[in-house]
């Protein structure tokens, strides 16, 4: 099977080409405003304009209104939702897209249980828990945390880069790797050596 990948808190054009090109699956935009990443509804529109066709976009919020969320799909056409926060099921349900429930990994949690409370959801984005942060932070958590079945589909995150991300999908056996940080020069700004370099190591778990 092969391991899909998103290359999350894409702001430039640029970087969200060299995603398409290095074969990345999906592409994330950010739309929280305290993300050093987040991006203005026309800087999604022109990143999003300018990808080649059958590349997923995904828009990211964290605690967002129903107004905030129908404010950027009024503006930005966005194929899949992603919620970092504490919203409901039936908050994220309400917009008529697709959507991943974010969850911060640590002891204690009940991933069985949450994956059957958004069982509408499209897969649990499985991320680090760091105290005051909702993400984005490059930090990985204990990935025998995640049971070896759950009814969704998982995307692993937190913390993945070129020298972990084949350990990582050979130990868990995600559906998919989500990254931010590990393809970063900066925050916010990819490095294609960085993407061309954690495609490889994806590819080479999955021989
Ligand atoms: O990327 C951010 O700045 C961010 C801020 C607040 C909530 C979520 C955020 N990112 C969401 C993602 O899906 C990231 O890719 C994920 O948290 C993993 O980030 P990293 O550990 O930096 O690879």
């Amino acid at each position: 099977m092969q391991t899909r990948v998103k290359i999350c808190g894409i702001t430039r054009v640029q970087d969200g080409l060299f995603a398409s090109e290095v074969g990345a699956d999906a592409i994330g935009l950010v739309f929280y405003p305290k993300s050093p990443r987040f991006v203005t509804s026309d800087q999604a529109d022109t990143i999003l304009r300018n990808l080649p066709p059958f590349i997923t976009n995904v828009g990211l919020f964290v605690n967002p209104t129903s107004e905030d969320v129908l404010d950027i799909m009024g503006h930005v056409r966005l194929d899949l939702l992603q919620f970092h926060g504490e919203e409901s099921p039936e908050f994220c349900e309400q917009f008529g897209l697709p959507y991943l429930k974010a969850v911060r990994v640590k002891p204690g949690i009940d991933l069985v249980q949450y994956a059957l409370a958004y069982s509408n959801a499209k897969g649990l984005l499985l991320d680090a828990f760091v105290e005051g942060t909702h993400g984005g932070t490059g930090k990985s958590f204990d990935w025998s945390l995640i049971p070896d079945q759950l009814s969704l589909p998982v995307v692993l995150s937190g913390g993945l880069n070129a020298a972990n991300v084949m350990a990582a999908i050979q130990h868990v056996r995600p559906w998919a790797v989500d990254v931010s940080s590990g393809v970063e020069a900066s925050k916010g700004i990819k490095d294609a050596a960085q993407m061309a370099a954690f495609m490889k190591g994806v590819r080479d778990a999955d021989v």
